[in-house]
């Protein structure tokens, strides 16, 4: 793992005005993290982390500071540039699988590629070999209502690395899951980090989800607190 840093924060500001009141949520928050580490985030409920994740994928930004992606400044970037980027750098997990009920699960994983000036062919081509990675050969003309939520949370992972992007974003991956089926998903996320390279931050509640990653960073009052732990 090379250390040199991919994403950084600098002394990030983000607040949210409710009625007349600015609720702070950072006031100065640092980060820097290397290219292909895996992070687990954990914090209390309306610690900041999804806001975090959020300023990450380039959905929400800082009031002030800089959030910096490899070569890139986030906040410098406009919609339109951003969303380019995204699509090209980074995959997203959800929670809830996030899937369309009305595709199949090849059609969920091919969404993307649609954005992507590729062939049919190459879009099957790539769309079978992500699906294969994930286990679920065979189930690719099977909907999301017919899938156990570990094998949607599978299709779900597969879409969100079909585009080959270098950052995993993971929003409680596993907090829907049954622990096999989660410990399952996370040696997902294990193998697709230290086979493939994918950075990955992943905000869980769960201790045991936080273990499987390679540190953990404690998200509380605006700051981060980390528990280190042997890679
Ligand atoms: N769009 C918004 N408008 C106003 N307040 C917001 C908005 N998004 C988040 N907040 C507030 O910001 C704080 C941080 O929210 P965030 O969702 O980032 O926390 P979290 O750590 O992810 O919480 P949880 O663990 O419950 O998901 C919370 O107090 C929340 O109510």
């Amino acid at each position: 793992m090379t250390q040199d840093v991919y994403i950084e924060l600098k002394e990030v500001r983000k607040a949210y005005r409710i009625g007349k009141e600015d609720i702070s949520i950072f006031s100065g928050l640092d980060l820097a993290i290397p290219q292909g580490d895996f992070v687990a985030i954990m914090g209390p409920s309306g610690s900041g982390k999804s806001t975090l994740l959020n300023m990450l994928a380039g959905i929400d930004r800082p009031d002030a500071g800089s959030v910096s992606i490899g070569d890139h400044r986030l906040d410098w970037m406009g919609e339109r540039a951003l969303s380019s980027w995204r699509a090209h750098n980074i995959g997203i997990v959800f929670q809830f699988y996030n899937l369309l009920p009305m595709l199949t699960s090849a059609e969920n994983v091919e969404l993307p590629l649609l954005l992507k000036p590729l062939s049919t062919k190459e879009r099957r081509d790539r769309v079978g070999k992500v699906l294969d990675l994930v286990g679920l050969t065979g189930r690719e003309k099977q909907y999301p209502s017919s899938m156990s939520g570990g094998q949607q949370q599978r299709v779900g992972i597969a879409r969100a690395i079909v585009s080959d992007p270098g950052l995993l974003l993971c929003d409680e991956p596993t907090g829907d899951l049954d622990r096999a089926s989660a410990d399952d998903v996370l040696q997902m996320l294990n193998f697709l980090n230290r086979e493939l390279g994918k950075t990955i931050i992943m905000v869980t509640h769960d201790p045991r989800a936080a273990a499987s990653a390679r540190r953990t960073l404690h998200l509380d009052k605006g700051q981060f607190i980390e528990a280190e732990k042997a890679a």
